[in-house]
């Protein structure tokens, strides 16, 4: 599903007007429309209604709202924060200010008007909002978010900038945001699902020919997206047709990190695979995947040619270590020619390394911000405050598949295309989930998707999965390990679509 920037907007309204002769004031109107039906569906004609309408177009919004609502008999108050001197919303100031509507511009009565009301709309800013917050809004966004009165905001809550960042860290806290037209980035990154509330996308009447033509480079993964990338079974199929994969890691301590991608890869419908960990490790490795066949760390790498000839697919580093394994780690860098999942410890290596110049299109690396802040030098701040772009910048430049992890994952793909995934929770937040996500990738693309594809179905899947357990088990007893044993509900769920 494609989702739009800031930027976008702008775009679309300039040609609504310009290619389309769509005049904005009858977009206006279907938002009005839209959100007046959205508080109609929940509260009767008896609710007050308290109406905050900024200066911008978002304000304009609002003001139509006032007018519907107080025409169908709700009690509607109007708190405004504009002069409306010009464009849209000065018209439908003027329409209001015809009828026997309450409306004021004192912000010192925005006390009593939350006490009185039971429903606030926010339409204080949309997606116009830049900057800072001079702190008159930041006093009313406060006294919004203390009200506990419903809160219903238009388009965006208000005051969420343009992607993960918050200014003066305050943001309007919705229970619904109605969305107009399209879904944006910055509603999807999580400061801006923290605060909207259940998220509606409303059409407003924009032309069905310039959504579909208008070219985005960010998409939101869905249940009918993963759907069509879930590898083919077939009836006349042997191991061989489900591919080869092996997973590279497990120091002494760590053996947990091995076992937990196994199971994910194995419980994901590999042909084949194997495990390439320390000697000492072997035993504990067999006995807790039966299925797969260990091979000891041989003193001459080489030896390893023989397996990597029919492996498809390889995960480096779950449970690696950096310690002594720069030699192995270089080796698959500069060896190996299938596709490779380069995750915890992989990542941290190639850091310390510098071995970004070795990175290609077979790789996908799966950095959570502090490994990617390993890898770039930006601060974690810097990366979470608009993993998109950050990820996008990395995936081109290195000619890789980039799964940066977060609340919302981003996989940017080397042509620059950012998937948003919003599947999973904050069970997830346990060490070990990491391994499992990289089992998944690894297995995927032994099946035969591409680095992208494995990483879309890969992220989704992992955090479906972790959703359908937590609700039977809550948060905080999710472990990692409960997702291979449960990917199976994960699966069906994606087969029904
Ligand atoms: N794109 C479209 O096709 C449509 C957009 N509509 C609405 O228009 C909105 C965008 O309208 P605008 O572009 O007028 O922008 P907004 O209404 O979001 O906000 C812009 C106003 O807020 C002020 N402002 C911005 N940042 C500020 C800050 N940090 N502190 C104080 N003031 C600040 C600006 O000076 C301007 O007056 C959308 O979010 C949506 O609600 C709808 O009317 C329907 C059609
Ligand atoms: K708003």
């Amino acid at each position: 599903m494609k989702v739009f920037k800031p930027g976008d907007i702008k775009h679309i309204d300039n040609l609504c007007v310009d290619k389309y002769q769509i005049p904005t004031l009858i977009l206006m109107e279907h938002a009005g429309i839209k959100i007046s039906e959205e508080i109609q569906k929940k509260f009767n004609k008896e609710s007050k209604v308290l109406i905050m309408a900024g200066k911008g177009n978002n304000g304009g919004d609002g003001l139509v709202v006032a007018r519907l609502l107080y025409n169908l008999g709700y009690k509607v108050k109007v708190l405004y924060l504009g002069n409306y001197k010009t464009g849209d919303s000065k018209i439908n100031f003027d329409i209001l200010n015809s009828l026997d509507v309450y409306k004021t511009n004192s912000i010192a009565d925005l006390g009593e008007l939350l006490l009185w009301s039971e429903v606030v709309v926010d339409a204080i800013f949309g997606v116009g909002f830049r900057g800072n917050l001079v702190q008159e809004y930041i006093d009313i966004f406060s006294m919004i978010n203390n009200s506990k009165r419903y809160v219903i905001s238009v388009d965006v809550p208000s005051g969420l900038g343009s992607s993960n960042y918050t200014f003066n860290n305050i943001v309007v806290k919705a229970n619904k945001t109605v969305t107009l037209g399209c879904l944006k980035e910055n509603l999807l990154l999580p400061t801006g699902r923290e605060n909207s509330g259940e998220l509606v996308v409303s059409d407003i009447g924009l032309p069905k020919d310039l959504m579909e033509q208008f070219e985005v480079s960010t998409f939101l993964i869905t249940p009918n997206m993963a759907k069509e990338l879930l590898p083919k079974r077939v009836e006349n199929s042997h191991k061989g047709t489900y591919g080869t994969g092996l997973i590279v890691g497990g120091s002494l301590g760590m053996s947990g990190a091995v076992i937990l991608a196994a199971q994910a890869a194995l419980k994901s419908g590999i042909g084949l695979l194997y495990t390439l960990v320390s000697e000492k490790l072997v035993d504990v490795i067999e006995n807790n995947c039966i299925e797969s066949i260990t091979i000891p760390m041989p003193k001459g790498l080489i030896e390893l040619d023989k397996y990597l000839k029919n492996t498809k697919s390889v995960a480096i580093g779950p449970g690696l270590s950096t310690e002594n394994n720069e030699v192995l780690f270089l080796y698959f860098v500069e060896n190996y020619k299938g596709s490779m999942v380069i995750d915890g410890d992989g990542l941290n290596l190639l850091a310390n390394l510098k071995l970004h110049d070795l990175i290609c299109e077979n790789h996908v690396l799966t950095p959570h911000p502090k490994e990617m802040s390993r890898l770039t030098g930006l601060t974690v701040e810097e990366i979470t405050s608009d993993p998109i772009t950050v990820a996008r910048e990395f995936s081109v430049k290195h000619n890789c598949t980039l799964v940066l992890k977060g609340s919302t994952t981003c996989i940017a793909t080397k042509d620059g295309d950012v998937y948003l995934n919003t599947t999973g929770n904050n069970g997830l937040a346990t060490g070990g989930s990491g391994d499992v996500l990289a089992g998944l990738i690894m297995s995927f693309m032994a099946q035969g998707l591409s680095q992208d594809e494995a990483a879309i179905l890969g992220v989704y899947l992992h955090g479906l999965t972790a959703d359908i357990i937590s609700e039977g088990k809550g948060y905080y007893s999710l472990l990692p390990s409960d997702i291979p044993k449960e990917l199976h509900k994960g699966f069906k769920k994606i087969q029904k679509g």
